[in-house]
């Protein structure tokens, strides 16, 4: 169900929770000039400035500020060889390594820090097998893949905040020009990086793979609405006319590969792209560090394991800190946005093999 205020839309349904200061944030990118409808998401979550879990879409004018730093972040799902039965997970972590320094190329093939992460994952069930992908092995498992321009965009970014503060622009100017054309760049960056983080994993492990889709969630395109061109912004939102997307929870909790419905216009053509944090970062390691040892989290309890060096991120992306994914995809599917395809279970998940930061 949607909640409408003027020319905002929140998707939600009874058990959605969402931070107050997330909706605020939301309420305020609809006061900008030129701004013709926002979409938040049921992950909506604040963000620096501006909420994550949205889109919006304007008309003259753009906002690269509303976009972020993380420009072209995204998620990429393969289909693996490797057997779900026949590979048990201390040999695949075993076999892969480190993958922090990054490769000779044009891309490093590096995830980046934060909640980035590549995560191996079993199918666990079905409930649409019409609608899986042709390259679709259930006996498989998957490779997701969460990683975006790396500091490319965030250079970007900061460009374009020294010279025009959080100030759109017009389109058509050169200085809109130039903002498209980096952050064009910046977008295939982020592809073509996802892609070579799975094929070195891939390589690790000796396994032929398939890419079954590949979306950003942080992004600008030149889109309608309500009979009108402009510029669709998505923040943390999955855009929900290109076919089956991938809805991930948390290390600790499933995944939802997700078919959009026909009509999702009215939520800017979007959809949520993540179960959405429940915690801010910083008071994860307070609230849970007293009762859980870092190295507890090094195994999940839907049994998968968990490479991360850094004891800050064990903490700060801890299963606990982000909501329930199974109630995030009621709340699309409530909607009328998507319809749950499979359900996916991790089996492992690598943030860094590097330095332990404690
Ligand atoms: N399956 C996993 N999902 C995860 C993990 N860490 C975070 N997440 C989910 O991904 C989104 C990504 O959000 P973004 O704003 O950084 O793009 C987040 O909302 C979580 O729901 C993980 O390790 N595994
Ligand atoms: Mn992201």
């Amino acid at each position: 169900m949607g909640n409408h205020y003027e020319n905002t839309i929140i998707i939600q349904n009874q058990n959605t929770w969402i931070e107050g200061a997330a909706v605020v944030q939301l309420r305020h990118t609809a006061t900008l000039n030129g701004m013709r409808r926002v979409a938040g998401m049921p992950d909506l979550q604040p963000g620096r400035g501006y909420p994550v879990g949205a889109a919006f879409f304007s008309t003259g004018v753009f906002y690269p500020a509303l976009i972020g730093g993380d420009i072209g972040c995204g998620m990429g799902l393969w289909q693996t060889g490797l057997c779900a039965r026949r590979t048990p997970p201390a040999k695949l972590v075993k076999q892969l390594g480190s993958i922090d320094a990054p490769e000779a190329g044009d891309v490093p093939a590096t995830i980046g820090g934060g909640n980035h992460f590549a995560e191996l994952q079993c199918p666990d069930q079905i409930y649409r097998a019409e609608l899986l992908p042709p390259d679709w092995h259930g006996k498989h498992l998957l490779l997701l893949v969460h990683s975006g321009s790396r500091g490319l965009g965030g250079q970007i970014l900061r460009e374009h905040v020294e010279r025009f503060g959080h100030q759109g622009l017009a389109e058509n100017s050169p200085e809109a020009a130039d903002y498209l054309a980096k952050h064009d760049h910046a977008l295939d960056f982020a592809r073509r990086n996802r892609a070579a983080i799975a094929a070195r994993m891939l390589a690790r492990w000796r396994s032929e793979g398939t890419c079954l889709l590949d979306l950003p969630h942080n992004f600008l395109q030149r889109a309608e609405y309500a009979g009108e061109t402009g510029w669709l912004h998505r923040k943390g939102a999955s855009p929900a006319n290109r076919g089956l997307t991938v809805l991930p929870g948390s290390r600790g909790d499933y995944s939802y590969l997700l078919m959009p419905a026909e009509n999702t216009g009215f939520a800017l053509d979007s959809l949520a792209h993540g179960a959405g944090r429940k915690w801010q970062r910083g008071e994860c390691k307070g609230r849970l560090s007293r009762k859980y040892p870092a190295d507890s989290f090094r195994k999940t309890a839907l049994g998968s394991v968990v490479v991360c060096a850094d004891k800050a991120l064990l903490y700060e992306e801890a299963p606990q800190a982000y909501k329930s994914v199974a109630d995030t995809v009621a709340a699309l599917e409530q909607a009328g946005l998507a319809t749950a395809v499979a359900r996916l279970k991790p089996v492992l998940t690598y943030k860094t093999a590097g330095a332990c930061h404690d």
